[in-house]
This record gives C-alpha cells, structure tokens and sequence, in this order.
C-alpha cells in the first residue's frame, strides 16, 4: 500500500473499522473510501457490484459485520449467519472481480472448536465441534475464511484473513442486551453506581427515557440496582481483550507488510490455515474482570451471578506466536484499556 493508494474500509463507523481509519490517517494514508450502511447495504449484490464497479478501490478492509455479544448471537442465529455470509460474500467476490491488490478479512477467535486446546493455534480451525451460542456466526466467519483462501488457490489472489480476540475501545456498543461482554459490564456498573448516589438525572440522560421510574425498571430487568449489578453466567469463563486501536494498528501492520503468498512459504508448506490469530495471549476470568471494573468505576455494591443465562466457550485464549513472530505485539494492558474505555464512555454517553 503507498500512500496514494485507494483504500475501502467497510463498515467505517464500527468499533475496528474507526480505529482502522484512524490509525491509516495518522500514517499519511490521504485516499480513503467509506460509505456508512444506509450509503451502501454491503448484503445487496447489485448494490456492492455497481460500488466496486464505479470506485475501483485497490484495497480492502472488511471490517463490516453483524456483530454482538453472547446472547444476540444466540438470539438473532439467522441474522448473524445471512448478514455475515451476504456481506462477505459480496465483498470478496467483487474484490476478486475488480482485481483489489489486497483485502483483509475479520473472522473472530470463536471459528475454534469449543474445547480447543489453549492456547489456540490456527491450524485447530475446524478440527472440533463449535460452541452453540454463537455456531452461526462462526460458520459464517469459517466461510470467509476459506473463501479468501479457496480465491487464492484458484485465482492467485491476495486475501489475508486476521481472526481477532474480543475488542473492546472507542465506538464500542454499549446497548445492555445486545453488546459483549466488556461495554455492557462498564455502563451497568456505572449505572448502578449513578443509582447508589441517587444521581437521576445521570440516570435518565444516560437512558436517555423521560422519568427516573422507567429508567429504575428498565435496569431492574438487568439486574442492575443500587446495591448490586447482575453478571451473566458463572463467572468462571476467561476472555482475551484486545484494545481496538491495537487491532487496527495489527491490522494495518499485516496489510503493509505481509502478502498471502508469504505465509506458506515462511516454513509453512500447507497453503491452508493461513489466517493469522490477533491477540494479547493473555486471559482473565469474567468474575476477574467485573472486579477490575468495578473497581475502576468505583461501585461499592455486589455482583450477582446469574446461572440461567449462558456462559458461552469456558476459555478461548489465542496463540500469537505467528503475529509476534511476524513482528507485531499489542501495545496496552487490559487495566490501562478499561481506564480509557471508562473516561471514553463518560465522554460521550449522553
Ligand atoms: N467486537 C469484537 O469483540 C470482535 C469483532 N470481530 C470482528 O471484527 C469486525 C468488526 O467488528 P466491530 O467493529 O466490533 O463491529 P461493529 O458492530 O462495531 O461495526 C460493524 C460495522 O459494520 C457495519 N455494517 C453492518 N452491517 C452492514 C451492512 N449490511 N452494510 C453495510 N455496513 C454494515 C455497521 O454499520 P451500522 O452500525 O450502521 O449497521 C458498522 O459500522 C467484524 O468482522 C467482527 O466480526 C471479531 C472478534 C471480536
Ligand atoms: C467476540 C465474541 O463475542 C461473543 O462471544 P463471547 O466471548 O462469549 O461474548 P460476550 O462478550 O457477550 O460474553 C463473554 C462472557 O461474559 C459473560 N457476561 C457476563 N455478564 C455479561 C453481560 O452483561 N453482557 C455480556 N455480553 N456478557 C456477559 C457472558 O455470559 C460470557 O460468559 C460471540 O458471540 C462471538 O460473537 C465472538 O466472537
């Protein structure tokens, strides 16, 4: 990529895509192209075709998805699989027919099987069953997967495929049923701390609801009150979090610097299981983790466990021995993340 170079970043307004734009501005990358959903609805195979036709962008990042927590993708099980399939479906095929030089992929590390060794290499990819909560999404990120690799064997194309940790940073959804784990656990604390100190306006802006009562019963439904905050499941599942500008900045290192062609030749004679894993390869436990929360948002309340909701994969930390080999390593620690995601959150919840 030089400088000049005609760059689309799909899905531009999400939490990796504007992270992704800002880190390519903050290099000098002056030749970018975006369109928001209501612009283009990436699901629309006429709509992508006539865009690639009439733009012609020389790379890609596919950084738009349907995206949520545990319990939207369990819910919403067809949304996630025909959203993320037609979506990359579309752009990859147009990136293959308008010759792009170079498209990068987001998978996600839920394409593991549920009970994958740890840590988790590429090569375990489709070697074990998949974790039920979120088995559409992953087959969807699966199908990228080997759809930007099935283009390369066949057409010689250049389609690396990254398959990140959770994110967490800036223009991260916050909504209380639909985000991960990490944005949920900031605003419901912050939320049950507001109610400790009896600060209803806080409350109602933050909800932004017309009375202090609908806001009290809508936390109420998620378990969020003045003395306690509601965490699903047992507690005992460890996550990996990665900061979302250290993702964009992994994403734009692989885009620079790496070619699909290099990564079977580097000693790696099996052209499949090419995708590269984003990660810290450090893990917490959830209960670990809305400790640290709490503590950081100062909440002096209890946190309840709630058995009935699901726990989702137990553990699924990366292997990121290809990507520091490669030469990139992530730069911030989980607490120096959660302080900034906090300040970030109050910046601009209202
Ligand atoms: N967040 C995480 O923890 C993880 C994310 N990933 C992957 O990283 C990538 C980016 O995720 P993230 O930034 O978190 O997601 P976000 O939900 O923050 O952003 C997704 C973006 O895609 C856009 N988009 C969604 N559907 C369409 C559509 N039909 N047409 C056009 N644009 C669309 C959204 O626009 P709009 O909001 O207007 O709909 C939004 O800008 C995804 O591939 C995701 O699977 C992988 C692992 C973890
Ligand atoms: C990035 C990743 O994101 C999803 O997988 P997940 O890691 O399981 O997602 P999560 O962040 O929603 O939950 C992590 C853990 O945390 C627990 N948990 C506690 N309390 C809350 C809570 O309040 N909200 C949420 N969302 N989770 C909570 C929750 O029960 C679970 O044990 C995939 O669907 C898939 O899309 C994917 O790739």
């Amino acid at each position: 990529m030089n400088k000049n170079s005609k760059i689309y970043i799909a899905g531009h307004r999400g939490l990796v895509g504007s992270a992704i734009l800002d880190n390519l501005k903050n290099k000098g990358y002056n030749n970018i192209l975006t369109k928001t959903h209501k612009e283009l609805d990436l699901t629309n195979q006429l709509n992508v075709a006539n865009f690639f036709e009439i733009e012609k962008p020389e790379y890609v990042f596919l950084a738009a998805a349907k995206v949520g927590g545990i319990v939207a993708n369990n819910t919403y099980r067809a949304d996630f699989i025909y959203d993320n399939m037609m979506i990359q479906n579309n752009v990859i095929h147009q990136s293959y027919l308008h010759n792009v030089k170079k498209l990068l992929f987001l998978g996600s590390t839920c394409i593991y099987p549920k009970k994958a060794t740890q840590p988790m290499k590429e090569e375990y990819l489709l070697t074990d069953v998949l974790e039920y909560t979120n088995e559409p999404y992953a087959i969807a990120k699966i199908s990228g997967i080997k759809m930007c690799e099935s283009y390369n064997i066949q057409y010689g194309t250049n389609f690396i495929s990254v398959m990140p940790t959770n994110l967490y940073g800036p223009n991260d959804n916050f909504d209380l049923e639909k985000s991960h784990v990490l944005p949920a656990l900031i605003r419901k604390i912050h939320l049950a701390k507001l109610l400790s100190e009896e600060d209803e306006g806080a409350v109602v802006a933050d909800l932004k609801v017309d009375s202090f009562e609908k806001a009290k019963a809508y936390l109420k439904e998620f378990g969020v009150t003045s003395n306690s905050v509601e965490i699903w499941g047992t507690g005992e599942p460890k996550r990996e979090f990665l900061w979302s500008q250290d993702m964009a900045d992994a994403c734009v290192f692989i885009m620079e610097s790496r070619n699909f062609s290099d990564m079977f030749k580097d000693g790696n004679t099996e052209i499949r299981n090419t995708h590269i894993n984003i990660g810290t390869g450090e893990d917490i436990s959830i209960k670990e983790l809305a400790e640290l929360i709490k503590k950081i948002v100062g909440f002096k309340g209890d946190l309840v466990f709630n058995e009935t909701k699901p726990d989702g994969t137990m553990r699924k930390l990366t292997d990121v021995t290809k990507l520091n080999d490669l030469g990139w390593k992530h730069k911030v620690e989980l607490e120096v993340g959660v302080n900034r995601i906090y300040n970030w959150y109050l910046n601009n919840s209202h």
